[in-house]
């Protein structure tokens, strides 16, 4: 099944996409690794579709060169509002499924925010908060391009967990340029994670902190996430993180 084009058909596929993944394991995975895969989250011919969007600058409010920033290399661009209806769509499904994770994580971190069930009322917070420009982006990378350490924090209205979604495919499209996290514990040294993921397939990851379940109570760890340098290829990522920014 492929992307359709009607917003009332893209508002079904969003929702039988997202809704087809195993919940009760992604819960699981977040909780107990701070990220979770969604295999096979779109198709292959709407990845295309997306990918190839990049270059419609009509869609976009922004484009980074990330060397310029120090961010790393390569470019990205931020979707301007309104957001194309699928990825507004997918917004909308995944933060419905994530938002009682999120509570939950700030509940153990106690943290006084409780993000309300809808996107729409925690997009109106944001908004609020003077958080107006909308977050949703896709990233392009070349040979040798790759992404630093980083959180994207954008105000003080933050949604904990954000998904990324890789456009291409590994080993046909790109060599290298795997997403990773690392997971910076108190008092201890930081692990890594590399995360495998095949064309289509979203990563639902930690932003900033998430809680941990130690002996004596539960503690935070500190997350960050990057793409190691592409060593052939060209590889484009969709990035849908739930908060706006200043
Ligand atoms: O390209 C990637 O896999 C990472 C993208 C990213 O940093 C993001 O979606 O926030
Ligand atoms: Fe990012």
């Amino acid at each position: 099944m492929n992307a359709p084009h009607s917003p009332i058909e893209t508002a079904r596929f969003a929702k039988t996409r997202v809704e087809s993944q195993d919940w009760a394991g992604m819960e699981d995975a977040l909780h107990t690794q701070g990220h979770a895969i969604l295999p096979s989250l779109l198709d292959r011919e709407t990845c295309q579709t997306i990918a190839a969007a990049y270059d419609d600058e009509a869609i976009y409010r922004s484009r980074i060169d990330m060397g310029r920033y120090g961010f790393g290399q390569g470019e990205y661009k931020y979707f301007s509002y309104p957001l194309p209806s699928l990825i507004a769509d997918l917004r909308h499904e995944l933060y419905a499924r994530l938002v009682g994770i999120a509570n939950h994580w700030n509940d153990a971190m106690r943290l006084d925010v409780r993000c309300p069930a809808q996107h729409a009322d925690f997009i109106r917070r944001c908004h609020d908060a003077g958080q107006q420009r909308p977050t949703p982006l896709i990233l392009r990378y070349r040979k040798g391009d790759y992404n630093c350490l980083h959180q994207d924090l954008y105000g003080e209205n933050v949604f904990p967990i954000q998904v990324a979604v890789l456009l291409s495919e590994p080993d046909e499209d790109f060599t290298g340029g795997e997403f990773v996290l690392t997971e910076q514990r108190p008092r201890a040294q930081s692990r890594v994670m590399v995360v495998p993921l095949r064309q289509g397939d979203a990563v639902a990851f930690a932003v900033n902190n998430r809680p941990v379940n130690g002996t004596r109570g539960s503690y935070r760890v500190t997350l960050r996430h990057g793409v190691s340098a592409l060593r052939s290829g060209q590889r484009h990522t969709l990035g849908i993180i739930f908060h706006d920014a200043t």
